[in-house]
């Protein structure tokens, strides 16, 4: 069709028209445009919905944005119940003369682990008390580690722990040199001394001597009696002090010692495995393999539960 032709069509429409009244041909007039731009209006409602569509998915997208950049609640502390035992543990300072620089920085970290631990993990915290507190640990404290003077629970005092406890009736020096007095389990009335030294055992035997000379009685854990370990068994000050209070909440060496000895101590292939060179452990026969195994998977199953 013909521009002309529908300008004729259009004016004979509205020609047509002309008998109807004012009002009745602009109703016509009227429903005749909207019937012309239907059309239109379905296109510029889809548009309309488009925009709205796109809008929204904006939004939830910084919605999602916002949720992943927030700062995740950190997760609830579970309020632990301390019950204080009538226990006490001394660890004994008196060796500052026998450790390194790096010695004695080792030895103020593990100290500050035992405080944490009894403060903060130990259901049934005990008495701690750190004695013959001089010299280069003294200094490093006091320069390094000053929040200690607001440490709480806990002793720590130049004196000597005879100064501080002469009756050496009470006294245990736990050591891994003891070879026959091995703890059965601990009694509550007793002070246990743990020797405070960092020395990768090059001066073996001294907290020994040291408690021989003086009339205490001695005590090693009881460490094979229950597990297989695959070096010798000389622990840290802190897994030490750790397995002590660990006791006296789950009465169970076994599952205290599993607990608190770090996995490596389990290895059942080598001492220690670094970069990838696992040296064999002569020591351990096939069955004693298999125990180490046995136990290094009931530690990880414990620490896992642990951590749930
Ligand atoms: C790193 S060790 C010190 C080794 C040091 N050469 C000595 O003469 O004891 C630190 C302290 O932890 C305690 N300790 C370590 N292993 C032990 C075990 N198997 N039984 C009892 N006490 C132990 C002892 O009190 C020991 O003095």
């Amino acid at each position: 069709m013909s521009a002309s032709t529908q300008n004729n069509d259009s004016d004979q429409t509205i020609t047509g028209l002309t008998t109807l009244s004012k009002n009745a041909q602009k109703r016509i007039l009227k429903q005749q445009k909207w019937e012309a731009t239907r059309a239109l209006r379905k296109e510029a409602r889809k548009e309309k919905e488009k925009e709205k569509k796109l809008r929204k998915r904006e939004q939830q997208k910084n919605a999602d944005n916002k949720d992943s950049v927030k700062p995740r609640e950190p997760p609830l502390k579970k309020q632990k119940i301390q019950t204080p035992s009538s226990m006490k543990v001394v660890i004994d300072l008196d060796f500052d003369d026998y450790m390194n620089d790096k010695e004695i920085v080792d030895l103020s970290a593990q100290l500050t682990r035992c405080y944490s631990y009894n403060n903060n993990k130990a259901v049934n915290p005990v008495g701690l008390f750190y004695t013959s507190f001089s010299g280069r640990l003294q200094e490093r404290f006091d320069t390094r580690l000053k929040e200690y003077h607001n440490w709480k629970n806990v002793i720590i005092d130049n004196k000597s722990y005879l100064e501080l406890f002469p009756n050496k009736q009470e006294l245990v020096y736990l050591t891994a040199d003891e070879e026959e007095v091995v703890l059965q389990e601990l009694d509550e009335s007793k002070i246990y001394i743990i020797g405070g030294i960092v020395d990768k055992n090059r001066h073996k035997r001294l907290c020994y001597h040291k408690a021989k000379l003086e009339g205490i009685a001695t005590a090693k854990l009881p460490i094979s009696q229950y597990i297989k370990l695959n070096s010798r068994h000389v622990l840290t000050i802190n897994h030490v002090f750790e397995i002590l209070v660990d006791w006296l909440e789950t009465k169970n060496w076994r599952e205290t010692l599993l607990k608190v000895i770090p996995p490596r101590k389990f290895n059942p292939d080598g001492k220690k495995q670094r970069r990838g060179a696992a040296k064999k452990n002569p020591q351990l026969n096939n069955d004693e393999k298999n125990m180490a195994k046995i136990e290094l998977n009931e530690k990880s199953e414990l620490l896992g539960a642990n951590q749930r």
